[in-house]
């Protein structure tokens, strides 16, 4: 009899652990369970597309969507321009080397300033710093607060004043500990992976994103629809109550139709989710979880006719100092017009609201009015945009702790939930975006890491 594995959790992270245990030479027996929402969590989305990066790229291959894939090239619009909101104004970040050697607005001098600083700076030695102290430090007061500050809203919707730089950024800080400057270790340290050939075609292409016609929401259902005639056994609705060890060494999962049980379990559940299952034994291993925190964003979907942007490109981002209560907003009809399901031109906007300042503003995620975060978002549209019509049709939604912030020390802790779970010989693994990234490439490889790792470990 193959050994059973049950994988919990139905985002991205627990789909690309089973598509990756069905696909190997002896598959173990698979079973999955997810609860509430859609199939792949966070991934999916209405009318806006989530781009992703290019390392996904093989299971779309694989998955039969090639076909399917919006690429949005390197010198599109979409690609080159991003906007910050400062100061009551957009700005265009500065792109080329025009950009770097003259001051371009919202910056007070030229960056090449700041990068001869990183060139001249001597290297840290703290095993942890804030993102904003590692880069005020090496590249200056301003370009933290400002550029900096709005990158973290923009990808961790967190504040750059208590994220980790070793765990958020692991590139920028390794290449100041190997090379002593940021900018020389990223010149330097320039790896490429093996290549798939959809890889290769987005590189040669220089695609800065892309997305699936069907929107983004399409790679999960594909996932699943390849796992179902793989025998993978799923069981939807179904919320893992407890996690417990029978006394042969195996698990037993109970779920609210009854109990299951399986060698090895992969959860790729939210830290804090898993913490809340996990036997009194291992108690010391859900503390460590419990403090991983994830925050709340709020997504805005709007759709407006008659109007036009006043700039174009993929959208603009606005530091905490501006408004703390609204991170940015994505053109989604300048990046994927293809998307528009009327078939007829129309703006359409993701605003993105709340983030690690949620509760100062707009209080409880579970309970704050959907009328209220839409008056936020259209408000900043026409304030931001200049949009003064109302939208011809909105979505509003709470991603309740949707985006786990690695603060200060995060290292440390993934460490010590790796050495109990190796002491205490736990037939347990742990992947998701709690952990080691919150892309959905990263996600994507810390499932298929583990799965490999199992896999040789079955062997
Ligand atoms: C607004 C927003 C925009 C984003 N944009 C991008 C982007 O442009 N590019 C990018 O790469 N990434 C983006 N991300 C990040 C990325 O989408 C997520 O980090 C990723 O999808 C997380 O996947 P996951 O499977 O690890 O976690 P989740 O999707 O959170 O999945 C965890 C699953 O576990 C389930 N669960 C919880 N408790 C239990 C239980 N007791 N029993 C069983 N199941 C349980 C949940 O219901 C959920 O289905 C974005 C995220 C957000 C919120
Ligand atoms: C305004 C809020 C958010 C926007 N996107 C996200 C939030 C919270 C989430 C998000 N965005 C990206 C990732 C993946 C990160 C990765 O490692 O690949 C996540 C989780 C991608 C991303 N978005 C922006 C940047 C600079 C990046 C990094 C990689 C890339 O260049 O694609 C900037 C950005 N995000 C948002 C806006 C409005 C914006 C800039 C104009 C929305």
């Amino acid at each position: 009899m193959p050994p059973t594995v049950a994988v919990v959790g139905g985002g991205i992270s627990g789909l690309a652990a089973c598509y990756h245990l069905a696909r190997g030479p002896r598959p173990p027996k698979v079973s999955r369970d997810r609860v509430r929402g859609s199939l792949g969590g966070c991934v999916s989305s209405v009318l806006s597309p989530r781009p992703t990066t290019t390392t996904t790229s093989p299971q779309v291959s694989e998955l039969g969507l090639e076909g399917d894939i919006l690429p949005v090239p390197g010198d599109h619009p979409a690609s080159r321009n991003r906007f910050l909101y400062v100061g009551g104004a957009l700005h265009k970040l500065p792109s080329g080397l025009g950009g770097l050697l003259r001051p371009v607005s919202p910056f007070s001098q030229a960056l090449l300033w700041s990068g001869v600083r990183d060139l001249l700076a001597p290297a840290g030695t703290e095993p942890d710093e804030s993102v904003h102290a590692f880069v005020g430090r090496r590249f200056g007061r301003e370009v933290a607060d400002i550029a900096v500050d709005s990158l973290c809203r923009g990808v961790f919707a967190g504040d750059c004043r208590a994220l980790s730089v070793r765990s958020c950024f692991p590139s920028l800080f390794q290449a100041e500990r190997r090379r002593r400057s940021v900018l020389l270790g990223l010149a330097l340290e320039k790896e490429r992976g093996a290549e798939s050939g959809l890889s290769r075609r987005a590189r040669a292409e220089r695609w800065s994103q892309w997305s699936l016609r069907g929107g983004m929401e399409t790679l999960p259902q594909a996932m699943a629809a390849f796992l179902r005639p793989r025998g993978v056994e799923v069981r939807c609705q179904a919320p893992l109550r407890r996690l417990r060890r029978c006394p042969d060494g195996r698990w037993q999962l109970t779920l609210p139709d009854g109990t299951m049980t399986a060698d090895h379990v992969i959860s790729a559940l939210p830290a804090a989710a898993l913490a809340e299952v996990l036997p009194d034994e291992a108690e010391p291993l859900a503390q460590e979880l419990r403090r991983i925190p994830a925050v709340s964003v709020a997504v805005v979907n709007l759709q407006y006719r008659g109007v036009t942007l006043p700039v174009t490109g993929f959208g603009h981002l606005v530091p905490s100092s501006e408004d703390a209560s609204l991170l940015g907003i994505v053109y989604d009809s300048v990046a994927f017009p293809q998307h528009d399901g009327t078939g007829a031109d129309s703006v359409r906007l993701t605003v993105m609201l709340g983030g690690a300042w949620f509760g100062q503003s707009f209080g409880d995620p579970t309970s704050v009015s959907p009328s209220r975060l839409l008056e936020r978002a259209q408000a900043a549209v026409r304030d931001q945009l200049g949009l003064e019509p109302a939208p011809t049709r909105s979505i509003v939604r709470v991603h309740q702790a949707c985006i786990p912030q690695y603060t200060l020390g995060h290292w440390q802790r993934t460490e010590r939930i790796g050495q109990f779970l190796a002491k205490q010989r736990l037939p347990l693994s742990l992947i998701g975006a709690s952990f080691a990234g919150v892309s959905v490439n990263d996600c994507i490889a810390s499932a298929k890491a583990a799965v490999g790792q199992l896999m040789g470990g079955l062997r």
